[in-house]
């Protein structure tokens, strides 16, 4: 039975009792959330002008189509492209411990997160009603804009729900929209991509300024008159149209965007944490967010929106209907790895092999961040032991390996959760750089300069300017350069500018770049061979680099750049098979899937991008040259683990017959080897090569596979 909802004082605060909604999505976190924010700022202005009962309800919703296949795409050749889940179990298990942790740090604010699987346009719905009859009188919906076509049709239905809700009620209601997803807001790129309010795209502007972002604010002047808005779901798509052509000044080759807005674009400050109501730093520039009242919260209870949220993450797919079902069974097919075998999400289990062994949220992500930029903790406590360099040190040279946790920054997971912001990433960093150019004064001598020095470095750590320490008649002058190898966060940062030229390219380009040829002018024939298409999946191309990437990839969730690379373009370059399955799969299995991020980086590799630059990845070499050790082959190939040097790993068709026996490593052609294993059960074999390593064309080295095949067959099978 609901319990009454509204408190005592409700009816008495009837007449002016306020209530924001804001929905997180692939932002869970709390700092630098302008939506919470700004909806939290906004509530307490109410309750300064006496308003009442203000309600602050945070809430997220556990799509339910996400974990069911993409509907409508062919593949080359006819049939829609995979049957696996576009969120697929990695991917699902850290949104659920990012969504555990977003509630902790939520709770610690004195309020919660209030979720429910299904569709957050009902969701949304919902809420509204809630907040209705716990007597509120006016609405208004925060969130954040996020890249992407479906994400953008999904809060057109959104906001079309809520304007629906809201009129049904009776309830005048806005909505409101921020951008967080880039290190430079858009209105500060050095382009003008903002819009005159008389661009007829049927929102209020009620800001000083007399122009904004089609679809997203930054201030007051996104907001929008939810029952006027003309957000009604007829004009879905509408949105991405208007990005689309507001983002056509911005250049399609990602080093003329980079360097243009490293060099001129100013990166803001990350917006703080909001406070607890009953903290005593009440002189703080956060606003407090209101507790959430015992009745609202007895009320959601009720309505099943306060309740555990789920570790299980075979339960998930399961109640999220049949299609879901057969989804995850497909993706199970495909990779051979088994979803109930999956460490439960906020297990804190890890495959020991793992280069992301992190739970996702918040906290850890600026533990990982604070501990790979070497910083201290606020409480003094250094997480690394005093005269270690950290692990950015190294950073130059290291982000290009293969293997280990530490090479790269592995905060890419928790950026595309949104546990971290860009601005929170570039903030810590120029906490480094300001420690750092105060210490090359230091060591210059720093004489007559001291000031400006300091002052260079106050600027730095505040997020104005970038580092360059230079000399000019005697200041210190901040100001972008580009990393030399010795450099270790300016490559952090210019990896960051990677990431926004991505999201700005998809969303100038919308959808174009998933035909089948791209805007590559002369499209290379594609081809289908699911066969071939799930040896690359499962690490069963005979080429150890690339299949040890793969392993890593199912069991895991992740493998570098450097492998992501190199797997991309054996599948588009070598293999010739559509890129848009190898798009799909990534999408449904990357720990850190970006959908910018993801096709940005398949069109180069496939080479149906923008971006002149047409590389072909030679494989074996990469991988001599990457994972010297063969470290990683060993941990994810384990048939290769006893072939030593690491070069027989990487090559073992090279290899001696006494060598491979040696090492107990059985090559054979896949179908023969495949037959075998079906048969007997038992594995411990290796195939030929797909495709001919010195070219990556072709179907195989033909004579060393000839010779092999011959001292192969006088071997029996490791476990026959
Ligand atoms: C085919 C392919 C698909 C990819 N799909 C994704 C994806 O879905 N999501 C994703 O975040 N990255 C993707 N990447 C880019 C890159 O592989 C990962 O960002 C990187 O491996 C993450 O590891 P890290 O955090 O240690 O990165 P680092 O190398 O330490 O870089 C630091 C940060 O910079 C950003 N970054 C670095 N390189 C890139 C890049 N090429 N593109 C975009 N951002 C970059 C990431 O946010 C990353 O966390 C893809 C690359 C390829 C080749």
């Amino acid at each position: 039975m609901a319990a009454p909802i509204g408190g005592k004082g409700a009816a008495a605060s009837r007449a002016s009792q306020p209530a924001a909604l804001v929905w997180f999505r692939s932002d869970l976190r709390v700092t630098d959330h302008e939506p919470l924010f700004r909806a939290a700022a906004d509530l307490q202005l109410a309750q300064s002008l006496e308003q009442h009962g203000a309600l602050l309800l945070p809430f997220f919703c556990l799509d339910s189509r996400e974990l069911t296949p993409r509907a409508g795409e062919a593949a080359a050749g006819g049939g829609t492209i995979l049957g696996i889940p576009q969120l697929g179990p990695h991917r699902l298990r850290l949104l659920l411990e990012g969504c555990a942790s977003l509630r902790t740090s939520l709770q610690q604010l004195g309020s919660n997160l209030l979720w429910q699987q299904g569709s957050p346009e009902a969701l949304v719905g919902r809420l509204v009603a809630l907040a209705a009859a716990a007597g509120t009188t006016r609405l208004a919906l925060h969130h954040h804009t996020q890249p992407g076509a479906e994400a953008l049709e999904v809060e057109g239905k959104v906001a079309a729900a809520f304007a629906a809700a809201a009129a049904a009620h009776g309830l005048p209601a806005s909505v409101h929209t921020y951008w967080g997803a880039t290190l430079y807001h858009p209105e500060d790129l050095p382009w003008q991509l903002w819009l005159p309010d008389s661009d007829g795209d049927g929102s209020t502007g009620t800001g000083s300024t007399s122009s904004r972002l089609p679809g997203t604010s930054s201030s007051r002047s996104g907001t929008s008159d939810a029952s006027s808005n003309g957000v009604d779901g007829s004009r879905e798509g509408f949105q991405q149209e208007k990005w689309q052509q507001r983002c056509s000044c911005l250049p399609g080759v990602m080093s003329d965007f980079r360097k243009a807005v490293q060099a001129h674009a100013p990166v803001r400050p990350p917006f703080p944490a909001p406070r607890h109501a009953e903290s005593s730093s009440s002189s703080s520039s956060s606003p407090a967010v209101p507790p959430l009242p015992a009745s609202f919260a007895a009320a959601a209870v009720d309505a099943g929106l306060l309740g555990s949220l789920p570790t299980n993450l075979c339960r998930v797919y399961a109640a999220a209907g049949d299609e879901a079902v057969a989804a995850l069974s497909s993706w199970e097919a495909l990779t051979g790895v088994v979803c109930a075998e999956l460490a439960p999400a906020c297990s804190a289990q890890h495959d020991g092999r793992s280069a992301l062994p992190f739970t996702m949220g918040e906290q850890q992500a600026q533990l990982r961040l604070r501990y790979y930029l070497g910083l201290e903790e606020s409480d003094g406590h250094r997480l690394r032991a005093a005269g270690h360099p950290p692990p950015i040190a190294g950073y130059g040279q290291s982000r290009m390996q293969a293997f280990g946790v530490d090479h790269s920054a592995k905060l890419s997971a928790f950026l595309a959760l949104g546990c971290l912001s860009p601005r929170m990433v570039h903030a810590a960093v120029m906490e480094v750089a300001a420690a750092e150019l105060a210490r090359e004064q230091q060591a210059t001598g720093g004489s007559g300069s001291g000031g400006a020095a300091a002052d260079a470095a106050h600027e730095v750590a505040d997020g104005v300017a970038e580092v360059k320490l230079s000399e000019r008649q005697g200041q210190a002058v901040a100001e972008w350069r580009e990393p030399t190898a010795a450099d270790s966060w300016r490559w952090l940062l210019m990896h960051l500018g990677i990431r926004d030229f991505f999201i700005y390219n998809h969303l100038k380009q919308g959808p174009a770049p998933m035909r089948l040829g791209g805007s590559s002018r002369t499209p290379p024939e594609w081809r289908q061979d699911p066969e071939l298409f799930g040896r690359w999946v499962q690490g069963q191309t005979g080429l150890p680099f690339v299949d040890a990437c793969m392993r890593e990839l199912a069991a895991t969730g992740y493998t570098s750049n450097r492998g992501r690379q190199n797997v991309a373009s054996l599948l588009a370059k070598a293999l010739r098979i559509d890129w848009r399955l190898g798009l799909r799969y990534f999408e449904s299995t990357l720990a850190d899937h970006d959908c910018s991020a993801n096709l940005g980086n398949w069109a180069y590799n496939a080479g149906t991008g923008a971006d002149p630059r047409d590389r072909t990845f030679k494989t074996v070499t990469q991988g001599l040259r990457y994972d010297p050790d063969a470290c990683l082959i060993r941990a994810w190939v384990p048939q290769l683990a006893a072939l030593t040097p690491p070069e027989l790993a990487h090559q073992p068709w090279t290899a001696p017959p006494e060598a491979l026996a040696a090492a107990g490593v059985q090559l054979r052609p896949w179908q023969q080897g495949a037959a075998a294993e079906a048969e007997s059960g038992t594995g411990g074999w290796y195939p030929f090569p797909a495709v001919d390593p010195a070219t990556q064309t072709g179907k195989g080295p033909k004579k060393q596979q000839q010779q092999q095949q011959q001292a192969a067959s006088a071997q029996p099978l490791a476990q026959e």
